[in-house]
């Protein structure tokens, strides 16, 4: 345990008391005050603005949910959506919701379903395994009774330096001024002063305040405020020496055991990701998936959060070794400067891409939502940003976790999203899109260039919707890749695949019983069950892509490219 003390000493030995000349004042402020905010008042807007409200209530009317499941496993959100806005009305952009005491009730978590929740994320930094189980099975029934799909990712605690304790309820205020009574705060790790001179720097959430170390007395530090602010709770510090950030990631572990027990937890209760925190190389993620291989969880799919200076260092080999990113701008924001955000965001996103990765973009998308019904007009763009670079989902934390507003902040992603998905498709912008080569072995590499070529034949025609047949989903992610313009519809038969691929830009996992080797036969049925329920007429246009038999010797004959209207 280290401890920061006075104004503020940093200490491994929990000094609590000592005393220092440096002057800060120790305040304590009730609750976190925003001023100047006030809240919409949806009296005389114009329209346009309210139209964002509405979005809450647009998603799959109640009528659907009460339709039974027949033979095709299309799940209600989107047959809802299908009918109501027809294919290219379709969301692509996934989303993503933080799972907390706000919306945990089962009639909560049902109408984020109904939002467009394509992801529950429990954030096991949180509350006890109890209640994420509690979460866990409430999600699994709402699947099952209601026809909902909503995937379910743990999030791990990880290892990083954070403020633990610094003796007041909630924020402490912290003034460059002299003459107020020193504090202590703890720090979560005792070798953090070590490595660390007088003179340093210390940031407190990214540049919100920091101070100057002035004094080294064996593992404590003594600092001054040079910038003022609040310390909250569990607040994230890191140390910056000529200007750059001073890495200590790497001495931490990025599996804890108490990671690898609720790892063990989120195995046994079938989640379908983790995305691990802190994750500061591929070796930790290849660790993971081992481990996963030899409990033949290979269904489980590991995401890398990158909120480290270290992971942004070699950023390729980690996406590479993952089944997907989160850009979690939160603690990024720690470790890097603010205003280099929004390209590293950028970067990623479009890294992933070409290495066809999904990519989530995660924290503060709406944040004063926490409090607010409304959000702010740079919130909306902020989110339409991400949408604007084909980021596969972008997610909600302390809006749906915490906050009262959390279906309301769905439907403003919702809404964003489809606006700018829209956007795009008018300006045409799928068309800059770059698609480095990926695969090395022939097959592989014919399964690149069929899916290109299906993507920019399927826009060029104006299909209404893609078919692809696949069992792990590699060709629906191939195709997604592209940001085709009508929705690929992923058929496959197994659960896994189906779970994962909600993840995945623009595609509709449906899990339907195919057979091996009788790809006509299969094409066929589902066409046929589709048609069935009305959701394919007469006239459309649809695009048939497979690679179902590739696990056939000769299988590069099997992978095929057909268009057949609806008769
Ligand atoms: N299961 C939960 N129980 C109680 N509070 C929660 C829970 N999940 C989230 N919260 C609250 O919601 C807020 C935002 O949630 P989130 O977990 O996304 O935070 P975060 O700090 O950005 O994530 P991370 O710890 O992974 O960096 C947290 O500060 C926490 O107070
Ligand atoms: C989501 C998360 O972990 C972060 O933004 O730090
Ligand atoms: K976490
Ligand atoms: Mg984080």
């Amino acid at each position: 345990m280290a401890v920061v003390t006075g104004n503020p000493i940093i200490s491994p030995s929990l000094l609590t008391n000592r005393v220092t000349q440096f002057g800060l004042r120790s305040e304590v402020s009730g609750a976190k005050v925003v001023p100047g905010r006030a809240i919409g008042s949806g009296g005389k807007g114009k329209g346009k603005v309210r139209v964002v409200v509405k979005a809450a209530v647009q998603i799959g009317g109640l009528e659907q949910l009460k339709k039974a499941k027949e033979g095709l496993g299309f799940d209600t959100v989107s047959e809802g959506e299908l009918r109501e806005k027809g294919f290219l009305g379709m969301r692509k952009t996934k989303l993503v919701c933080t799972i907390g005491p706000a919306c945990c009730s089962l009639e909560d978590l049902e109408k984020l379903a109904l939002g467009g929740m394509n992801v529950a994320r429990l954030n096991m930094c949180h509350n006890t395994r109890d209640w994420h189980l509690d979460v866990i099975k409430k999600i699994k029934k709402l699947n099952e009774e209601k026809g909902f799909c909503v995937s379910i990712m743990i999030d791990t605690e990880g290892s990083q330096i954070q403020l633990l304790d610094h003796g007041a309820p909630s924020s402490v205020k912290v003034e460059k001024l002299e003459g107020y009574p020193p504090f202590t705060v703890q720090a979560s790790y005792d070798g953090f002063s070590e490595g660390i001179e007088v003179g340093e720097v210390l940031v407190i959430d990214g540049g919100m305040a920091s101070f100057e170390v002035i004094e080294k007395a064996g593992n404590d530090l003594c600092c001054r405020c040079t910038d003022s602010s609040l310390f909250l709770p569990r607040a994230k510090f890191s140390f910056w020496r000529d200007g750059k950030l001073v890495a200590r990631n790497s001495e931490l572990p990025t599996l804890s055991k108490k990671d690898w027990a609720d790892i063990e937890f989120g195995v046994s209760e079938g989640v379908d990701f983790i995305a691990l925190s802190f994750v500061n190389d591929a070796d930790s993620v290849r660790q993971l998936k081992n481990y996963l291989y030899m409990r033949s969880s290979r269904s489980t799919r590991v995401l890398a959060k990158i909120e480290s200076l270290e992971s942004l260092q070699k950023l390729e080999e980690i996406i590479e070794a993952c089944d997907g990113i989160m850009v979690a701008r939160g603690d990024l924001g720690v470790e890097i400067p603010y205003e280099q955000i929004p390209t590293v965001q950028e970067e990623i996103t479009r890294v992933c891409r070409e290495l066809n990765k999904p990519v989530i973009v995660a924290s503060q998308l709406l944040e004063s939502m926490v409090e607010y019904p409304t959000p702010t007009r740079a919130e909306v763009a902020d989110v339409s940003e991400a949408v604007r670079q084909y980021a596969d989902a972008l997610m909600l934390s302390g809006e749906s976790a915490i906050g009262p507003y959390g279906q309301k902040a769905l439907s403003v992603l919702q809404m964003a999203s489809s606006r700018m998905e829209l956007w795009s498709r008018e300006e045409n912008r799928q068309s800059i899109l770059h698609q480095r080569p990926l695969g090395e072995s022939l097959p592989d590499r014919i399964a690149e260039q069929i899916c290109n070529c299906a993507v920019e034949m399927a826009n060029n025609l104006g299909v209404d919707a893609i078919f692809v047949y696949t069992k792990h989903g590699q060709m629906a992610t191939l195709l997604s890749r592209n940001r085709p313009y009508p929705p690929i519809f992923a058929f496959t038969s197994d659960k896994g695949t189906r779970m994962a691929l909600n993840l995945q830009w623009g595609v509709i996992p449906v899990l339907v019983d195919l057979r091996d080797d009788e790809m006509e036969a299969n094409i066929t049925m589902t066409m046929e069950l589709i048609k069935r329920k009305g959701m394919l007429k007469p006239g459309d246009v649809v695009m048939v892509v497979s690679d179902l038999a590739s696990t056939h010797i000769n299988y590069s004959a099997f992978q095929s490219i057909q268009v057949k209207t609806v008769v």
